[in-house]
């Protein structure tokens, strides 16, 4: 059954000052008892803790800098936190970052096998799902084009089409209808709705409020690095827009 577990988990980001030092940062370090870092380390998540579960729609919102992309990282394994634990049971689809997972020489075509393949579908399923893909882009003329040429939209098509061609058990999702135009957006809800009824687990990260209260059933506010709030969406976002 799926699930993801965040055991308290604290994430640390070591932010450097390169300043190159001159003659005056040599003779002022040289008297100095102790050495200075020229570093800075900055908790993006701060003993973190939640357990999401089959069914769990979850709609993650916060201030830019919150931390709510690194924890998403955190969970899909592309970070990992300096302390606590992320467990996960079920086969994720992460679309995080738009373009990542495609090689930008590749047309959109090879990059459906391309990054299919990253996302654990075997060659045979690709063929089987390639039309199918092609049709819900609605890329069918720019499919032999290499991706480097698309839009930020088309790149979002391409890649919520794959992650989503089959039903993934977590579907993991970073702002990803930011570039696409409202018809695609309808289309990729509709295909969210369906999903959903298929009781798995969805992770969104929005800053589209309206968007979250029409695909979640649970809204987590994270603050500065921390859960500040977890519960209903229509509560937890009236509290977030009324308290940020
Ligand atoms: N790779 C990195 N190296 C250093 N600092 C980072 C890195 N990634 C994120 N940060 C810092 O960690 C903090 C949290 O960033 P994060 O991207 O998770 O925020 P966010 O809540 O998703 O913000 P936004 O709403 O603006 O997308 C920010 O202060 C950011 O500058």
């Amino acid at each position: 059954m799926s699930c993801i577990e965040v055991a308290d988990v604290s994430l640390k980001f070591r932010l450097y000052h390169d300043k190159t030092p001159n003659l005056k940062d040599y003779v002022l370090h040289f008297f100095k008892s102790k050495a200075r870092n020229n570093f800075t380390d900055f908790w993006a998540l701060k003993n973190v803790s939640l357990t999401i579960q089959r069914g769990d729609r979850v709609g993650i919102v916060g201030h830019n800098g919150a931390g709510k992309s690194t924890l998403l990282k955190t969970i899909c394994r592309i970070y990992t936190a300096q302390s606590g634990q992320v467990r996960i049971s079920g086969r994720v689809a992460p679309l995080i970052e738009i373009g990542a997972g495609f090689n930008p020489e590749f047309s959109g075509r090879d990059n459906i096998y391309f990054s299919g393949s990253i996302l654990g579908y075997s060659k045979d399923e690709l063929r089987r799902l390639e039309a199918g893909i092609i049709e819900f882009t609605e890329l069918q003329e720019f499919i032999d084009t290499p991706v480097k040429y698309y839009s930020t939209g088309m790149y979002m098509k391409l890649a919520f089409a794959i992650a989503t061609a089959v039903h993934p058990e977590i579907l993991i999702l970073d702002e990803v209808f930011a570039g696409g135009d409202a018809s695609f957006i309808e289309k990729a809800k509709k295909r969210m709705a369906e999903f959903i009824d298929k009781a798995s687990i969805m992770v969104c990260v929005s800053h589209d409020m309206e968007l979250l209260k029409s695909l979640c059933n649970r809204v987590i506010w994270l603050d500065h690095g921390q859960v500040k709030a977890d519960g209903p969406p229509e509560q937890i976002i009236a509290e977030y827009l009324a308290g940020r």
